[in-house]
């Protein structure tokens, strides 16, 4: 008998990571997105959004048990199911030569699923007579992210590469999502800074900074936050409870780093200090204090 596929669970133990550098990728990170969740992963330039992604996509060397995508090593298992869209698909030349849509659908299995190819087709709003030389950027990306999403992913871990569609496009994708979780076993982890038409997309919500998870859980629990009426943002209105949240985060996020020139993330249990600024070199740290917050003295 076959046996029935695992849950698209996505998991994370205690996560630490250091690039080659020895600089801070991720510092103990510990989460649980069950099955048919639409996670947003949050945070401002440099938290750590697109490091944790491709650790979870495999593409970086996690230390043992620190990682399961459902239910397994994704480094050592190389899953299939498990489909990260990041800013090497974006680059890959081969959308930019003279080749038809057709041809480049084509290539990447779009007849094996020819519903799925033809809805993609026209939730992007994807012109099938387009030779990929003479398109517009955004054109492009629709036709790129048609090629990702045709094979019927289990987990799909999106780096923000919808930034050049244009809001309506964006908004169908959205749905065509949210529609794929609702109707198959299949989970979606998303690092997005723009919130337009996702205030009641996130089943979770995840939020980054600097190298760390501050805080994640279910959505609508986190947005409570915003409901309180307190700790209001001057002179911004017209927000959704969940862009009203992230800007809060971010705000109080900068607050407690400080500024840039005074912060950067050093190899592991070391903080660097700008001479300029009064620092001298390296300075040891404990993980703990290298971790908690800004580490200029
Ligand atoms: N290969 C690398 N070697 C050393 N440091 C790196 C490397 N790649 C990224 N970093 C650093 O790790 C930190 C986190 O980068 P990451 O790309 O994960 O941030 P992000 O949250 O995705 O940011 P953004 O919102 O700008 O895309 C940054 O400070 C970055 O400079």
């Amino acid at each position: 008998m076959a046996s029935q596929p695992a849950p698209p669970t996505v998991e994370t133990f205690n996560l630490t990571y250091s690039f080659p550098d020895r600089s801070n990728g991720v510092s103990d990170i510990t989460l649980s997105l069950p099955p048919r969740s639409r996670t947003l992963l949050i945070g401002a330039n440099g938290a750590g959004k697109t490091t944790l992604l491709r650790l979870l996509a495999g593409k970086r060397l996690a230390p043992a048990n620190t990682i399961k995508v459902s239910g397994v090593d994704p480094f050592k298992e190389g899953l299939e199911g498990v489909t990260y869209l990041g800013l090497e698909w974006v680059l890959n030349a081969i959308v930019r030569t003279d080749i038809g849509v057709v041809e480049l659908l084509r290539s990447v299995g779009g007849d094996a699923y020819p519903e799925r190819r033809d809805e993609l087709v026209s939730v992007l709003d994807i012109d099938t007579n387009w030779r990929m030389h003479a398109v517009s950027d955004g054109e492009r990306r629709r036709v790129q992210l048609a090629m990702g999403l045709i094979r019927p992913w289990t987990v799909l871990l999106l780096d923000e590469i919808t930034v050049d569609l244009d809001v309506w496009s964006r908004a169908q994708f959205l749905g065509w999502l949210r529609r794929e979780t609702e109707t198959r076993e299949c989970t979606v982890v998303y690092a997005t800074h723009i919130l337009d038409n996702l205030a009641s997309w996130p089943t979770h919500l995840v939020h980054m900074h600097l190298g760390t998870v501050k805080g994640w859980g279910k959505a609508e629990e986190m947005l409570k936050e915003v409901e309180d009426g307190k700790n209001v943002i001057e002179g911004v209105t017209g927000n959704s409870r969940l862009g009203e949240l992230v800007l809060r985060w971010l705000r109080d996020d900068l607050k407690e780093r400080g500024p840039r020139s005074q912060h950067r993330r050093g190899p592991e249990g070391l903080s660097y200090n700008s001479p300029g600024l009064g620092g001298y070199g390296l300075e040891a740290k404990t993980n703990q204090q290298a971790t908690d917050g800004p580490s200029c003295n």
